[in-house]
């Protein structure tokens, strides 16, 4: 065994970064599909007349499956049966069927005029698919931390894990930036940015596929099978264990909490620049497109930055305090420039980057590795349902309900005016609880000596 180890694949650096760089990229195409609708926001309202809470409707069927079905444990405990291969190969292949079944919905003519528990039909399929399409992702989620963790252990494994948040980034940010635009090249296609996604889900997939052949020669230079080693194996009472460390919940909370003030955000963010900034609909991706583009380098640089000198609770709290900052720029109505929409987006890039390069590395520090595909899987359930289902639910129902100021008249087609007043408190307001979880956080750390101030020992 000890001959195998020094053998292992893991020892050599190209394997290594080719590795995180085929998984990063499978990630990427996911990412570019879990926001494409995005931009495409204004054309759903105009062409396919959804209402805000329709669309806020259809964007939290993302947690759907996850959250309800628990899908997100579902997928770790698969993943510690059937091992990375199997697990990811299926996962991938459910994000290209969600998708394609989300492209069917909006381009068929067949759901015209359904109704089902007072939404329309199509927005159900929709939502059905991006469910689907959820599921997928998620589980590529947890199996890509867990395959870096594997591969990165004992090296640089938080900049592996920002560089793969930041590649992967890169996917949000040509969905957000260039959703528009495709859709204005196709006649105001809402179908083909989401067709574009079908097709760069099925290289995602192709990707992966060729990443399972080093996978495989990982396990053989390791001596291992697929499947769970005894290490890793699964047990009830793990999740038992996990929820007795209160860092667990402090570090699952201010997840759950900061990802609300932007996952949902990045949703309504186009919008938000038409209504309250004044950018072209063509163009209302481009600033919000900013945000992941910024947060890229930064993550790889905080990434690196939290390997060689640590400061990972500090890192989460200036990351949450950058948040609601920002927020509350947003929130104020008489900044209504373009420049302060620009410069905010900008600094959100660094909360962007701050918070997710120190939060994800920082959970091996305090979780055994045998108990670290559940731990993930739980912190993502609980991510699931607040910052994926019910904010983003609950934005489109707030906007619809008090924001409605008017009728917008563009080439498109009519569209209701909002004030994004009351959205913007909302996401400032889980910003400042981001921070009251970061402080906790923080002393919980200097209390237990979970050892987030301190630089990777690798
Ligand atoms: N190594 C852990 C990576 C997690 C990155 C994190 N992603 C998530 O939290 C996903 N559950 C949600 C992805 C939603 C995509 N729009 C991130 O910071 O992206």
């Amino acid at each position: 065994m000890t001959e195998a180890l020094s053998k292992s694949l893991r020892h050599s650096a190209a394997a290594r970064w080719i590795s995180l760089a085929i998984v990063s990229f499978s990630m990427l195409c996911g990412y570019y599909v879990a926001d494409v609708a995005s931009p495409l926001k204004p054309l759903l309202e105009q062409q396919l007349k959804w209402t805000s809470a329709e669309y806020g409707f259809f964007t939290g069927a993302y947690a759907w499956f996850n959250v309800a079905m628990f899908m997100l444990i579902i997928g770790g405990i698969l993943l510690d049966k059937l091992g990375a291969r199997l697990t990811g190969i299926l996962a991938c292949i459910l994000m290209v069927a969600g998708c394609t079944l989300k492209w069917w919905a909006v381009t068929t003519h067949v759901l015209d005029g359904g109704m089902f528990f007072g939404t329309k039909t199509q927005v159900w399929v929709a939502a059905l698919g991006y469910a689907v399409f959820g599921v997928g992702i998620e589980i590529v989620g947890v199996t890509a931390t867990k395959v870096i963790a594997r591969w990165f252990k004992g090296y640089e494994i938080a900049l592996a894990m920002g560089l793969q948040v930041g590649t992967a980034r890169i996917g949000t940010s040509l969905a957000v930036g260039l959703g528009g635009p495709i859709a204005e090249k196709f006649h105001q296609s809402i179908g083909a940015p989401i067709l574009v996604g079908v097709v760069l889900l099925s290289f995602g997939l192709v990707a992966y596929i060729i990443y399972c052949a080093m996978d495989r020669r990982l396990d053989e230079t390791e001596g291992l099978m697929e499947g769970p080693s005894e290490e890793d194996a699964f047990r009830l009472s793990d999740i038992a264990d996990i929820l007795r460390i209160r860092g667990f919940w402090y570090v699952t909370i201010l997840c759950a909490l900061f990802y609300s003030g932007v996952f949902p955000f990045i949703k309504y963010a186009p919008d938000l620049m038409v209504q309250k900034f004044g950018v072209r609909e063509n163009l209302a991706g481009s600033i919000p497109s900013i945000l992941p583009i910024a947060a890229i380098p930064l993550t790889w640089f905080f990434g690196w930055y939290y390997d060689k000198k640590g400061k990972g609770a500090t890192l989460m709290v200036l990351g949450s305090l950058l948040l609601v900052a920002v927020h509350f720029v947003f929130a104020v109505p008489f900044l209504n420039s373009w420049v302060v929409a620009l410069v905010a987006t900008i600094f959100l890039g660094f909360a962007f980057a701050l918070v997710p390069s120190a939060m994800w590395p920082s959970i091996p520090r305090f979780i055994p590795h045998r108990q670290l595909g559940t731990a993930y899987g739980l912190i993502f359930w609980t991510q699931n349902l607040l910052a994926l289902w019910v904010v983003p639910y609950l934005i489109g129902w707030v906007l619809d309900k008090y924001c409605i100021v008017g009728t917008r008249v563009s080439q498109a087609g009519t569209s209701p005016a909002y004030n994004y007043g009351l959205p913007m408190a909302i996401f400032t307001v889980l910003g400042v609880l981001a921070v009251v979880f970061g402080l906790l956080l923080k002393a919980e750390d200097k209390a237990k000596g979970f050892g987030l101030e301190l630089p990777s020992r690798g």
